[in-house]
C-alpha cells in the first residue's frame, strides 16, 4: 500500500448525480483526485461504479452537479484537450474493425493529432514502449479482434498508458488478466502513481486496493459511504456490510471470531 504523500487537487466532483433515463444511478456524490494517489472504488454489482466514472470523463451526461479539473468546469474543455489530461480503460469495449494491435495504442495519440494524420515516429515510439511496458510487444501486429479477452484488457491498459495524461480512470482493470498479469499490473499501477500520476480505479478484490491503493472508497446504492485509508475503509466488518454477506458466508481469513 502507497502512503499519502498528496499533492495538487486535480479532479473534484461537487454534489455529482447521475442517471440511466429516469433511473437515478449515484447522486450527492463529492470526491477529489489528488495528484499521485491511487483511489480503488469499491462497491457491490450494479451500485454505480461505471456510471460515475463515465460521468466523471464526461463520456456520460450528469443529472446535477459539476466536475472540475485542474479547477476548471470540465464541461468546458474541449475534447481533444480532455484527451491530454484523462486517459480511460473501460471495462468493456467492442471494436469493429480488425486493427493491428500497434494502431489500437496508437488511438491515444488523439489529444496530440487529428486522427486522419499520419503518427509521427515520436508517436509510433511511444506507442512501442506502452507495448513494452504491458509486456505484449509481440502483440503489436497482431488484429485487435483476435485477441483473447485477458490480451485486449492490456493493449487497453497499454493505450491508455501511452496517452501520458496526469490522469488515469480504470475500470475493473484486472478483469480477465490471469494471476500473474495482475500482480504485475497493480505493481504498475504503483509505479504510475511513483511517477506522480493519479489513478482511480474500480475493482471488486479489497486485496487489490489493499495491495496498491492509497485510498479506498465504497459505493452502495449509488452513495459513497466510505472514503479513506484502505485498511480502514476495508476490514472485515465494513466487506461484510458492503456486500451483505452475514458471518458464515465469510471466507475464513476475513472471519472475526
Ligand atoms: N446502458 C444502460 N442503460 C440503462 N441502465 C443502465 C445502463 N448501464 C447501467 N445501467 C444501470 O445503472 C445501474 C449502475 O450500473 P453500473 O454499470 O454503473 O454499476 P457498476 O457498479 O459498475 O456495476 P458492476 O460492478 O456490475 O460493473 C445499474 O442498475 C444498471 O442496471
Amino acid at each position: 500500500m502507497k502512503l499519502n504523500t498528496v499533492k495538487e487537487c486535480l479532479l473534484e466532483a461537487k454534489k455529482l448525480a447521475g442517471a440511466h433515463g429516469k433511473n437515478r444511478v449515484f447522486s450527492d456524490i463529492d470526491l477529489q483526485l489528488k495528484q499521485g494517489e491511487v483511489v480503488a472504488l469499491l462497491g457491490p454489482n450494479g451500485c454505480g461504479k461505471t456510471t460515475l466514472l463515465r460521468t466523471l470523463l464526461g463520456l456520460h451526461p450528469k443529472t446535477a452537479g459539476e466536475v472540475f479539473v485542474r479547477g476548471e468546469s470540465f464541461e468546458r474543455i474541449k475534447p481533444q484537450q480532455r484527451a491530454r489530461l484523462l486517459s480511460y480503460v473501460p471495462q468493456y469495449h467492442k471494436m469493429a474493425f480488425a486493427y493491428p494491435v500497434l494502431e489500437m495504442v496508437l488511438m491515444a495519440a488523439y489529444g496530440e493529432k487529428a486522427p486522419w494524420l499520419q503518427a509521427s515516429a515520436e508517436q509510433v515510439d511511444g506507442a512501442k514502449r506502452a507495448l513494452a511496458w504491458m509486456g505484449i510487444e509481440h502483440l503489436a501486429t497482431k488484429p485487435y479482434t483476435q485477441l483473447s479477452g485477458g490480451q485486449r484488457q492490456m493493449v487497453l491498459i497499454a493505450r491508455a498508458y501511452a496517452q501520458n495524461t496526469p490522469m488515469i480512470m480504470m475500470d475493473e482493470p484486472t478483469n480477465g488478466l490471469d494471476y500473474g498479469n495482475q500482480i504485475k499490473l497493480l505493481q504498475r499501477v504503483e509505479a504510475l502513481a511513483d511517477a506522480g500520476k493519479t489513478v482511480l480505479m474500480t475493482t471488486h478484490h479489497p486485496e487489490h486496493a489493499l495491495q496498491c491503493a492509497s485510498r479506498a472508497m465504497t459505493m452502495k446504492n449509488g452513495r459513497l459511504i466510505a472514503n479513506g485509508c484502505p485498511h480502514k475503509v476495508l476490514n472485515p466488518a465494513s466487506i461484510r456490510e458492503l456486500y451483505e454477506l452475514c458471518e458464515t458466508e465469510m471466507p475464513s481469513c476475513l472471519r472475526t471470531a
